[in-house]
């Protein structure tokens, strides 16, 4: 099975206008390469601009978060509809930090989900432990309740529209990485779970991006992993060498 490879940027809340459109332009500058996704998803300030600053490209753009109403009176929230309406493509849904810090949980993620499919938009939907489920041996345990609330309902046929994000939550932003053992064992782990929710078709098809300060040295040994489809790249995708260098490592 042919799975895609994407290096994804989540740019989480960082940089202005100028400062993105300079960004999104240099990684567009970069290299297009067969089989490779590259996907920018900056605030959504900036959204506009970058995808007029990509367009033409091989690159994609994609928003860090939607709401699940198309539209309502939800005071600073983004929709479904007005991420397409910019241009977007791809949607990040249930990022660790929207989970610690914005309350989201597994209904919300899967309420996110049902309307990024409904509007077309390609969802990344992440999931990880924290340090002490895993030093308590919760890994797979707390994986497996985020996939099965995350993804309840979910049917064969949409499922593999989604794309699955693994950011070990103390991985991120810390400069620790998951070995590359260790993120193998995981992804292995989260395939044998949709083959067993669903069948080994969508476990297959499937793409499962790794996350935790991916840096440029550490991409290569990362993405050559048998259930590594790709990146999903926070402080390293803020500088267009280091992110290119990780697209170059692919
Ligand atoms: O969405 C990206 C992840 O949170 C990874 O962030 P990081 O590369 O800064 O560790």
């Amino acid at each position: 099975m042919n799975r895609r490879i994407m290096v994804a940027g989540n740019w989480k809340m960082y940089k202005t206008i100028d400062q993105a459109v300079a960004l999104a332009k240099a990684v567009a500058a970069g290299p297009a390469r067969q089989g490779l996704d590259v996907l920018l998803c900056p605030n959504f300030v900036c959204l506009e601009a970058v995808v007029r600053a990509v367009a033409g490209s091989h690159v994609q753009v994609g928003g860090q978060n939607l709401h699940w109403q198309d539209e309502g009176a939800f005071t600073a929230e983004i929709s479904g509809p007005m991420l397409r309406s910019v241009g977007a493509s791809h949607v990040i849904i249930g990022h660790s930090e929207r989970r610690q810090f914005f309350g989201e949980t597994e209904k919300t993620v899967r309420m996110r989900l049902a309307a990024a499919l409904r509007h077309g938009l390609k969802p990344i939907v992440c999931v990880g432990e924290t340090q002490a489920e895993r030093e308590s041996g919760q890994t797979d345990d707390v994986l497996a309740s985020q996939l099965a609330g995350g993804l309840a309902g979910l049917s064969a046929a949409e499922m593999v529209k989604v794309t699955l994000a693994y950011e070990p939550v103390w991985a991120i932003g810390t400069g620790l990485t998951a070995s590359d053992e260790q993120a193998q064992q995981v992804h292995a782990f989260i395939r044998a779970w949709l083959a067993a929710r669903f069948d080994n078709q969508v476990a297959n098809s499937c793409g499962i991006l790794y996350g935790g300060s991916v840096k440029p040295a550490n991409a290569a040994g990362l993405l050559r992993q048998k259930d590594i489809d790709g990146a999903l790249v926070g402080g390293a995708s803020l500088d267009a060498d280091s992110f290119l260098g990780i697209i170059a490592a692919v």
